[in-house]
């Protein structure tokens, strides 16, 4: 019994010793707890702390804790005084009253491990590192101006029909359908040819953007089933894809038929054909004559001449045949735009009819090869002067040394392009012209004042003179103005993906830029309807695609490569045909009932040809 009450002694007074001893510290510290206001810990376990009430989803235990103890708690962590806030006010005190003092992390053993000692934002200690690595990484990846820049902005589309997408909204006179449509959508719109996307450009700055800025992108072309057809595959200069084939043939028919050297070479065949038709209208001696029909055949015969060396006998055929060409050109099948429903295109015989007219074309074709392949056996003096377009397609072929090679075909769809780029174009101004000035007596007046003064006499102006008629110039500017030939140009396609002025474009979108819209813009041009050649006269503004608000010909890769030769055919034709006769109307018609109504194809004719009667001026 002594025993254990020894032992009870001698072990107790340890302990007692340290209770002594613990008492006035625990009174000591918790007088001065009491001082300094601390918030009073959760009831915890010892070594663990308030851990085991966390459980698995903290928020929810901490929560429920919040509700017992408090809006602002203390907990442990173990050994960790945690403070736990569940009110605003607790949290507005810590993140903004107090947000400097409460800006540190603590370190914790696993994130410090995780991110390179705490190198990275979220568990760095306040400080000069901190603050510099976070502000950079908001610069360059999380401010406002960043990540807009991340955001894909997409052209948003105009209200379309399943299927047919905006298809029936282009109508008969898909550029005029298209400019109103701008007008409610703006320059610069979305739309859908069954499901095909399509990018309608209805201003200069638009047209600036994809043929300047990014002609290169945009110098594509689609792939559509019945220009493919009639181009041997898109073996042409115009439907041909952007490439090195392209590059070549274009560059060959620039330098052997189109470039002003070239050109300047063919002025004995247009002034021996302007002069043929002069004559034939004075034959007519006072009766009415199909002006139309005239010039058609004058820009024909020019251009067999100088591309296939001869005017063919049965060159009607060939006319008719280029006819059916060009309106199958024009036609929109509705399998380019809806694959899967092609057959309609077959059943409404446009399959039919592309065949045919392909075959026959073939067949012209093949015939004239034949017949250059042979004339050249007979006569191979190599005299270049000489040498026609399919001369020199022959040679290029036959080269062993040239590093490009092509075939047959590609001779052919050359020369299809030349034809069917070249002719109706070419004509079609000439025409509206003539009809403009004759529904305006004073513009006609003005420029017969011009060309009298400047022909002196002479029984014919010749090109020499050309350089001098500013007024002639300003009356082809207005007419391609007015009546552009091809009101939309051929349609461009986006090689790559694109920001076309601040939306995102994809690659292999159609882009159709309305120049006939822009033409007649009344932000660009003052009373755009009205034909004024005037206002041609103190303006540098040409149409040779520098100047986007005037684009008849396009502008940049893909632009017109005709433009010397249609425009030394047409000053010629204009300035004779003003300079020998008057035209009046057939039965005394007023200038003003002249009908300008027009025909869409893929180029814009007028739809009635132009009759008249020519009195000789002198
Ligand atoms: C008034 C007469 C003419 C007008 C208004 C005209 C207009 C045009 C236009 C708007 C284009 C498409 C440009 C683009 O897609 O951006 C074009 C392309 C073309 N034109 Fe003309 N053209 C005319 C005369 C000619 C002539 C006389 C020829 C040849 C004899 C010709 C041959 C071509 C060719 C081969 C292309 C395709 C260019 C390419 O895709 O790289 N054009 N033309």
């Amino acid at each position: 019994m002594f025993l254990s009450f020894q032992f009870l002694v001698f072990s107790l007074v340890p302990f007692l010793v340290l209770l002594l001893l613990l008492i006035p510290f625990q009174w000591l510290s918790s007088t001065s707890k009491k001082q300094k206001n601390t918030l009073p810990s959760i009831p915890k376990l010892p070594i663990i702390g308030n851990l085991h009430q966390l459980g698995s989803a903290p928020h929810f235990s901490l929560r429920a804790l919040s509700k017992i103890h408090g809006s602002l708690m203390l907990i442990h962590l173990g050994s960790v005084p945690v403070v736990v806030v569940s009110s605003v006010e607790g949290a507005r005190a810590v993140l903004k009253t107090h947000d400097l003092i409460f800006s540190n992390r603590p370190k914790l053993s696993i994130p410090a491990k995780l991110t390179y000692g705490a190198k990275d934002i979220g568990f760095a200690p306040y400080g000069e590192h901190w603050r510099q690595v976070k502000s950079i990484t908001v610069v360059h990846l999380l401010g406002r101006k960043r990540v807009r820049s991340f955001r894909k902005n997409t052209l948003p589309s105009i209200p379309k029909f399943p299927i047919i997408g905006n298809l029936h909204q282009l109508g008969s006179a898909p550029h005029l359908s298209l400019r109103a449509l701008s007008k409610k959508h703006g320059s610069l719109m979305l739309i859908h040819l069954g499901s095909v996307p399509v990018v309608v450009v209805s201003s200069a700055e638009g047209a600036r953007a994809v043929l300047k800025t990014h002609d290169l992108i945009f110098s594509n072309r689609p792939k559509l089933s019945i220009p493919a057809k009639l181009t041997y595959g898109a073996k042409d200069i115009g439907f041909a894809p952007y490439g090195e084939y392209w590059r070549q043939v274009k560059s060959i028919t620039v330098v052997h038929l189109l470039s002003r050297k070239r050109v300047r070479s063919f002025r004995s065949i247009r002034e021996r054909e302007t002069i043929s038709m002069i004559d034939m209208m004075g034959k007519t001696r006072g009766s009415v004559v199909d002006l139309s029909e005239m010039i058609i055949s004058l820009t024909n015969n020019i251009i067999c001449q100088v591309a296939l060396g001869r005017i063919y006998g049965d060159y009607k055929k060939f006319k008719e045949l280029l006819v059916a060409f060009q309106n199958l050109l024009g036609v929109m099948s509705v399998g380019s735009y809806i694959p899967w429903l092609s057959w309609v295109d077959w059943l409404r015989g446009l399959e039919g009819r592309t065949n045919k007219v392909v075959k026959e074309l073939d067949e012209f074709f093949d015939g004239v090869i034949e017949e250059h392949i042979n004339k050249n056996k007979m006569v191979n003096d190599g005299n270049e002067k000489e040498k026609d377009l399919v001369d020199i397609l022959l040679d290029i072929q036959r080269d062993d040394t040239a590093d490009f090679k092509f075939e047959r075909d590609t001779i052919k769809a050359v020369i299809a392009d030349v034809f069917s780029g070249g002719t109706d174009t070419t004509f079609s101004s000439i025409e509206w012209a003539l009809s403009e000035l004759i529904r305006h007596p004073k513009t006609m007046e003005k420029l017969q004042v011009e060309v009298t003064k400047i022909a002196q006499g002479r029984p014919m102006i010749t090109e020499d003179d050309m350089v001098n008629m500013h007024y002639l110039k300003a009356v082809l500017k207005e007419t391609l103005r007015l009546h552009t030939p091809f009101p939309i140009l051929v349609p461009h396609e986006s090689r790559q993906d694109v920001n076309l002025m601040g939306y995102d474009i994809p690659q292999g979108t159609q882009v159709m830029i309305n120049v006939s819209a822009i033409a007649t813009d009344p932000l660009l041009w003052d009373e755009p309807d009205k034909f004024k050649p005037e206002r041609f006269l103190n303006s540098s503004i040409d149409y040779k695609g520098f100047d986007f608000e005037l684009l008849p010909f396009g502008a940049g890769r893909r632009g017109c490569p005709g433009i010397e030769f249609t425009v030394a055919i047409n000053e010629l034709v204009l300035a004779n045909i003003v300079y020998k006769y008057d035209l009046a109307l057939p039965n005394d018609g007023r200038p003003e009932e002249l009908d300008m109504s027009e025909i869409v194809g893929i180029v814009v004719r007028k739809k009635l040809p132009l009759l008249v009667v020519p009195t000789p001026r002198f």
